[in-house]
């Protein structure tokens, strides 16, 4: 047997074409939206990540400002950053790119972005707002990317059982939130959790998000489930996802590639909140 894959790209696209209409309409109205985007030094995975950014405001119509910024800024240099473009009416989203470097402290950080421009839904506003099911704030990127991947595959996920690897809050919480609101029965596993490969194999829907190359492999895996892996690690130069790709393949019934999986729609999810949130300021 073998996996069906999932293509991020596809699922992208057609998000994309409706997007782009979107911003059209817009601009006609004389909005023109724009994304602020900061990034604190050179860590090259953001690097990475931002020039894709700026790739799919482009491709939709979305302006991008990328502010580039010297590793070594203080803390007090990147709120004024922040207070400044919270500030300016051109600007309608703001993202600064995580990790930051370790002198900073990224929660001041993230509670200074206004949360009507906090297009990743970092702010405790906005994940208060998924959390208590109020909706209308924004819903962090990767795993709203992640409920249209599911919903490709016409699987539905009342009643199933949901495990997420993972509990960052831009990731696995907010995962084990959205896949609750829509009726799974859902796990939560991270470092300390016992019997992980047990739990894994119990999943109809399995969400990876740990940073480990490799580090679910076929056993885990129960046989025709949907298998989401977020994993980006460089790995001899090469991207590998935190799913041993050969073997879900084997087992699943769907599975998510490396690139072109969860990267892809990630971005789409951001353009999404980029033009919510143009509209919502007018
Ligand atoms: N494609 C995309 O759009 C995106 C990809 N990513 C990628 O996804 C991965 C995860 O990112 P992020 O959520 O930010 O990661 P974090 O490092 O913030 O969190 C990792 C989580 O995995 C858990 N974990 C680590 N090792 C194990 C283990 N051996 N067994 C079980 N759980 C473990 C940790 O547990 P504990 O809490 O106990 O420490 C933690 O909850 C990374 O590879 C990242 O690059 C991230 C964002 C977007
Ligand atoms: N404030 C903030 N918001 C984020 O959403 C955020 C962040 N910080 N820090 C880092 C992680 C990681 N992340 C990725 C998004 C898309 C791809 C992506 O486009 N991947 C493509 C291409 C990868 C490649 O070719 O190298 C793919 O998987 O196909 C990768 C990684 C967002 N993150
Ligand atoms: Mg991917």
């Amino acid at each position: 047997m073998s996996a069906q894959i999932i293509d991020g790209k596809k699922v992208s696209k057609d998000v994309r074409e409706e997007l782009k209409a979107k911003c059209e309409d817009l601009k006609a109205k004389g909005v023109e939206p724009c994304l602020a985007v900061v990034l604190v030094g050179d860590d090259p995975g953001s690097q990475v990540y931002v020039r894709n950014k700026e790739r799919g405001c482009a491709e939709v119509g979305i302006k991008s400002i990328a502010y580039r910024l010297d590793a070594g800024i203080t803390q007090q240099t990147l709120l004024e950053l922040v207070d400044k473009l919270n500030r300016d009416p051109a600007v309608h989203g703001i993202l600064v790119q995580l990790p930051l470097p370790k002198h900073l402290d990224e929660k001041e950080v993230l509670r200074l972005i206004d949360p009507k421009k906090d297009v990743d839904g970092f702010h405790v506003v906005n994940a208060g707002s998924l959390f208590t099911g109020e909706g209308g704030g924004f819903v962090s990127c990767t795993p709203q990317g992640i409920m249209r991947l599911i919903a490709s595959t016409g699987v539905s996920i009342e009643g199933k059982n949901a495990v997420v690897i993972g509990r960052s809050n831009i990731v696995g919480k907010p995962m084990a939130m959205l896949l609750l609101n829509a009726n799974a029965t859902v796990t939560v596993c991270h470092s300390r959790t016992k019997n992980l490969k047990e739990i894994a194999k119990g999943a109809d829907i399995l969400v990876v998000a740990i940073g480990r190359p490799e580090f679910v492999t076929g056993d885990m895996i129960k046989s025709g489930a949907v298998v989401i892996d977020v994993g980006m690690n460089r790995v001899d130069g090469k991207l590998k996802g935190d799913v041993k790709f050969d073997e879900a393949k084997e087992v699943a019934g769907y599975v998510t590639p490396v690139p072109g999986g969860v990267g892809p729609t990630t971005i789409t999810m951001l353009l999404s909140n980029t033009l919510q949130a143009a509209e919502a300021q007018g």
